[in-house]
């Protein structure tokens, strides 16, 4: 064979094979989603309303389990079904990639260049070290630890005092009232719960348990407040597109500089004071575990900004998701009488008058299943936690390209017929077998349930904020029965009425807590 031809062969057999392997890579089809200019301006206008959530259900309605929307510069993908976010941020060929986190104005901004754990990046070494530190000192006082249920129980116990003394602190003639002997007294719930949850934060993170008007707590709630503006997908996509707008006088300067401020005072509360008053091998809270962390770093790895960068990841998710949470089950239970009751008889007779505890869980199912179905009813973190796609990866014959940012979108999943039967009716027997008990987190139904996330970045705090609401619930249960108020408006249960910002809230309400007899 002359030798062209055999150069000629060997050239086709090459591109050949070359076809054949790359093939197994070959670029799928991207996700089908909105394109275009028109769907860049409906993007633009769900981000700056806070509603991008009701955008990408239409869209999930329209394209399918995965969708990609292009923006200039960036893909954005919402994952819409359960399969699909555990596939994409479990699945062992592609949790390598897929568990970063994007660059935010936020996280740069707020957390000193993400030098946090809820927005730093794997890649960085010192988050590994970081992670694991969070989850020691959340065990400090963990799920299961004496000193957390004591902590909960102590400042349960005065919340049920502050009620029952409530006549006495507010007009009797405006919130209190006794009808045919039952005492009962309209209360605003939201004042209530956030105190409350302040309180047992505060012990956490110092020890202490602060008076209502202390500076630590007007400090926290300032912060969360600023915080959440900032946080909220609107301002947060405008920062992070034009981040010089931090230097322009009006709204964004203003929100940049009360965060800047509102981080600061709280940082002089919570780390400065503490540092200074410390006995070293003492440690009377989160604070003091992680400086006794960084004695033993000796300078390695772990300096102030880290340790302030987690003591404001622990307020933002201690206190702002299991506020929403308690809010959100206190309104269910407004709308719905027969599950307080529910809840109260399996209170009554398994727990009696004594103060409930952690171990009373499993002998709890149906309260347990309650608090499920209000995490996947209201579902109030709609797109979970936004994660960075560092490479392409592959998923269902769609190629989900290198850079994308991806949201698992549980307002849609929790909705989803094929994985909840009736999904708009409120049902916690769903998570209950046929004898009643609460069914394994490894059952099928409940791994369709994924509002703590899925996969390396999942939340660590889930028993944690579990347990805490139960011991909420089932106290003041024990107490008294929740009913709609009667002077205030009683807020729907239409989910998508309510306010967004870093996640969704309940408007503050009030409702009638009534003695049980
Ligand atoms: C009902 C209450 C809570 C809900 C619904 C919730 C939900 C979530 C979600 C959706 C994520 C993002 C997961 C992902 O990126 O895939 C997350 C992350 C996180 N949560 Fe929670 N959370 C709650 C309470 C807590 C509590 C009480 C703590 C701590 C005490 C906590 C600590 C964290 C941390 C540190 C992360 C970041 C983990 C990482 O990026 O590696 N959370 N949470």
């Amino acid at each position: 064979m002359e030798p062209l031809t055999i150069g000629l062969l060997l050239s086709v057999v090459s591109v050949v094979l070359y076809m054949l392997v790359s093939n197994k890579h070959a670029p799928y089809r991207l996700p089908p989603g909105p394109r275009g200019v028109h769907s860049l301006r409906v993007l633009l206008d769900a981000m700056l309303s806070g509603k991008l959530h009701l955008e990408a259900e239409n869209w999930a309605k329209q394209y399918g389990e995965v969708v990609l929307c292009k923006v200039p510069g960036r893909n954005i993908v919402f994952l819409n079904s359960s399969r699909a976010i555990r596939e994409v941020y479990s699945s062992k060929d592609r949790e390598h990639v897929t568990n970063d986190r994007p660059h935010t104005f936020s996280g740069w901004f707020t957390m000193h260049r993400y030098s946090d754990v809820i927005l730093g990046s794997p890649t960085d070494p010192r988050w590994t070290k970081l992670r694991k530190l969070f989850h020691s000192s959340i065990r400090f006082y963990g799920d299961g630890v004496e000193r957390f249920e004591s902590t909960v129980q102590i400042e349960l116990r005065r919340l049920t005092e502050r009620v029952l003394a409530t006549e006495t602190v507010t007009s009797p003639s405006e919130h209190a009232q006794s009808r045919g002997g039952i005492v009962e007294r309209e209360l605003n719930m939201s004042d209530l719960t956030s105190y409350s949850l302040l309180c047992v934060l505060s012990v956490l993170l110092t020890g202490e348990c602060p008076e209502p008007d202390a500076d630590v707590v007007q400090r926290i709630k300032k912060f969360d407040r600023d915080v959440n503006i900032l946080f909220n997908p609107s301002t947060d996509g405008m920062m992070t597109a034009l981040p010089f707008l931090r230097h322009l006088p009006g709204y964004y300067r203003n929100v940049c500089r009360n965060v800047e401020r509102s981080r600061a005072d709280l940082m002089d509360t919570l780390f400065t004071e503490a540092k200074q008053t410390r006995q070293p091998g003492q440690p009377r809270g989160i604070v003091d575990v992680l400086l006794e962390e960084q004695d033993k770093a000796q300078g390695d790895w772990l300096t102030d900004t880290h340790i302030q960068c987690v003591i404001m990841d622990t307020v933002i998710t201690a206190y702002l998701t299991s506020r929403e949470t308690l809010l959100d089950l206190f309104l269910y239970l407004q709308h719905l009488p027969e599950v307080t009751r529910k809840i109260q008889a399996e209170v009554d007779h398994s727990i009696g008058d004594r103060m409930p505890r952690i171990e009373d869980k499993s002998n709890l199912p149906y309260t347990e299943a309650v608090i499920l179905e209000v995490l996947r009813h209201s579902s109030f973190i709609p797109l979970g936690v936004p994660h960075e796609c560092r490479e392409a990866i592959v998923y269902n014959e769609m190629t989900i390209p290198k850079g994308s940012l991806l949201f698992a979108n549980t307002w849609v999943c929790h909705q989803d017929p094929n994985a909840f039967e009736d999904p708009t009716d409120f049902r916690p027997e769903r998570f209950l077998d046929d004898s009643g008990r609460l069914i394994l987190a490894t059952n099928p139904l409940r791994q369709n349930l994924l509002s703590f996330g899925a996969g390396k970045r999942a939340c660590p705090g889930e028993n944690f904020a579990r347990t805490r609401v139960f011991l909420y619930v089932t106290t003041l249960l024990q107490k008294f029965d929740i009913l709609p108020p009667v002077k205030h408006e009683l807020l729907p249960l239409q989910r998508d009425s309510w306010d967004s910002g870093a996640m969704l809230h309940l408007k503050p309400y009030h409702c009638v807590l009534r003695n049980r007899v």
